[in-house]
């Protein structure tokens, strides 16, 4: 299997190889690195002077293969800001290890960016939240870190930052204010949430037991993937901000002859996508304006 983890993606040496293979083919030095989720590509389309480069041109970096994400990153400026677009990541479920994971969060760092803003298509557990709703991530309980999977394991490279970084306020207070007035400002306040995520390993979905207890835990979205990368800007010095498209209910009750599924993901994405989109292109305007990218 040719996605299968060799994790040995933490030389900061191969890092800087890829990153200067990326600034040698654009002018663009950007200020904000964005990753997109399931079915929200799209994002990048929004671009200007834009350069696209696939996965599979660029050295050492890995392919991911889930329906859903492109496959290829873009550079350029969405509302006059440089910023850098990798549309499609890598799950840990798919076999990458968690150096393959985090790859692209390292790569926008060494190409310059100050903040991440990561994304991805999460089921809703909190009731009040429905299908197409957007969630900005306040906070996350990360199961896998928990247990000790985290893309920080191992030798710690001091070249990216600390052996022992704090998650506290790790999605950052300031960018989620800018991002309930860019709510308010397209009049969607009552669709846009703020809450919760949980990191599970998928690829399975959830029980109904575990949503259950997920919900008593005080989660509000489910998701596979995002934490990791989170985890890791914190740790190489870059602001984050997180946001969910809610894509699917989760289930708690049982004999409901309902399921989850990856088809109702990626049409859910893909309808709620434009809106995302803008909400998003929205924000980064609304950082410029406030100088966090200065
Ligand atoms: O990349 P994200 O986290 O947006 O993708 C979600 C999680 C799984 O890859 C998939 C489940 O339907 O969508
Ligand atoms: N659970 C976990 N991950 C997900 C879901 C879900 O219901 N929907 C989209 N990603």
């Amino acid at each position: 299997m040719s996605s299968e983890s060799t994790d040995n993606l933490n030389s900061y040496e191969k890092m800087q190889e890829i990153a200067d293979f990326i600034l040698g083919q654009t002018e663009i030095r950007p200020r904000i690195g964005i990753i997109c989720g399931s079915g929200l590509s799209g994002i990048g389309d929004l671009l200007s002077e834009k350069r696209t480069i696939p996965y599979t041109e660029i050295p050492h970096f890995p392919k991911c293969k889930v329906s859903g994400h492109r496959g290829e990153l873009s550079l350029g400026l969405l509302e006059g800001v440089p910023v850098v677009c990798f549309q499609g990541r890598c799950h840990y479920y798919e076999g990458f290890g968690m150096s393959e994971v985090v790859l692209a969060t390292r790569i926008m760092k060494l190409l310059g960016a100050k903040i991440m803003i990561v994304t991805n298509a999460a089921g809703g557990l909190n009731p009040s939240m429905k299908v197409g709703d957007m969630m900005i991530i306040k906070d996350h309980l990360n199961f896998l870190g928990l247990s000790g999977i985290s893309p920080l394991r191992g030798s710690n490279e001091d070249r990216l930052g600390p052996r022992f970084p704090s998650l506290t306020d790790l999605y950052d207070g300031g960018i989620r204010q800018i991002a309930r007035a860019v709510a308010v400002s397209m009049n969607i306040q009552h669709e846009v949430h703020e809450g919760i995520l949980a990191a599970l390993g998928g690829p399975s979905y959830e029980t109904v037991a575990e949503l259950k207890f997920l919900r008593l835990a005080g989660v509000d979205a489910v998701g596979m993937s995002t934490v990791h990368e989170a985890i890791a800007a914190r740790h190489c010095g870059m602001l984050v901000f997180g946001c969910s498209l809610i894509t699917n209910e989760c289930i708690v009750e049982y004999g409901t002859n309902r399921e989850p599924n990856h088809e109702e993901v990626i049409e859910a994405s893909k309808n709620g996508a434009n809106k995302f989109a803008t909400f998003i292109s929205k924000l980064v305007s609304g950082l410029r304006q406030q100088d966090t990218i200065a």
